[in-house]
């Protein structure tokens, strides 16, 4: 089943202030289907942030069209589109956008305290998603009181929370050392494998991408190879360093 469907997608940024006009997406097309762990990389400049600001309703194309769950965001009105966006799309952020002022469990509650969900479900979906990435312990702690590899499960299990159609990872590992790293993909993979949600990331970092089953690479705006793993991550690390070469630009 097809969760996302882009069909020649372009953006382009008009002149300003003496800039020129750069045209950021040229006529990208893309489709992920239901259960999918895939990268987007590419060089910097390649498009990425536009690309993922699109997909996720954040800005809107120039032309195209993107289908998220058979439905076409680009011709939504904006309130349309926030509430869509609440109620099927998951987000992991680079820093992982923790609220300082609330505790872990209102944290991952918080998208469904927005939709006024019945708080006993509420309860209930939290209690399984902080079994799940066990973290039942840290319920009444404070962002600040727990460990970054905590905040990250914890930013998981908010990404969860509605059961989105989709996650959007932007540079999840952007931030992090590498036993950090590692951890933060085992827990997107575990995601993908143990509850087959469907994860669209945004990387740099070719052994963050190497955890997925599926690489895209962008350059110039255009979708210029695509690369699957065939389940061995050290050979599917090896082959995304040897598509960045062929590909060129500063990564
Ligand atoms: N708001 C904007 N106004 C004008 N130009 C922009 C804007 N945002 C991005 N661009 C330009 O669009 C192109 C693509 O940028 P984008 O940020 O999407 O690339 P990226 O692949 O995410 O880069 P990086 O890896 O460095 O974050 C670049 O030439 C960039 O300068």
């Amino acid at each position: 089943m097809e969760i996302l469907r882009v069909n020649s997608l372009t953006k382009v940024y008009n002149a300003f202030k003496g800039a020129k006009e750069v045209k950021a997406l040229d006529g990208i097309s893309l489709s992920i289907g239901k259960g999918e762990f895939v990268a987007i990389m590419g060089p910097s400049g390649s498009g990425k942030t536009s690309l993922l600001n699109i997909l996720s309703g954040v800005d809107k194309g120039t032309s195209g069209e993107v289908y998220l769950n058979n439905r076409d965001i680009t011709t939504m009105k904006k309130d349309e589109v926030t509430l869509f966006r609440r109620k099927n799309i998951g987000y992991i952020f680079q820093d992982f956008n923790l609220l300082d002022s609330l505790t872990l469990e209102e944290n991952i509650a918080l998208p469904l305290i927005l939709d006024k969900v019945n708080p006993k479900n509420i309860e209930n979906r939290v209690n399984e998603l902080m079994s799940f990435f066990n973290i039942e312990d840290l319920k009444k702690k404070y962002p600040y009181n727990i460990s970054g590899g905590e905040k990250q499960r914890v930013a998981a299990a908010r990404a969860l929370i509605n059961d989105p159609a989709i996650v959007f990872a932007d540079e999840p590992t952007g931030n992090l050392d590498s036993k950090s790293s590692n951890n933060i993909m085992g827990i997107m993979g575990k995601m993908n494998q143990d509850i087959s949600s469907t994860v669209l990331m945004v990387t740099h970092d070719p052994f963050a991408a190497s955890f997925c089953k599926r690489v895209i690479f962008i350059k110039d705006g255009k979708v210029k190879m695509e690369i699957n793993s065939n389940g061995d991550r050290k050979q599917f690390f090896d082959k995304i360093l040897e598509v960045q070469s062929i590909i060129g630009g500063v990564s």
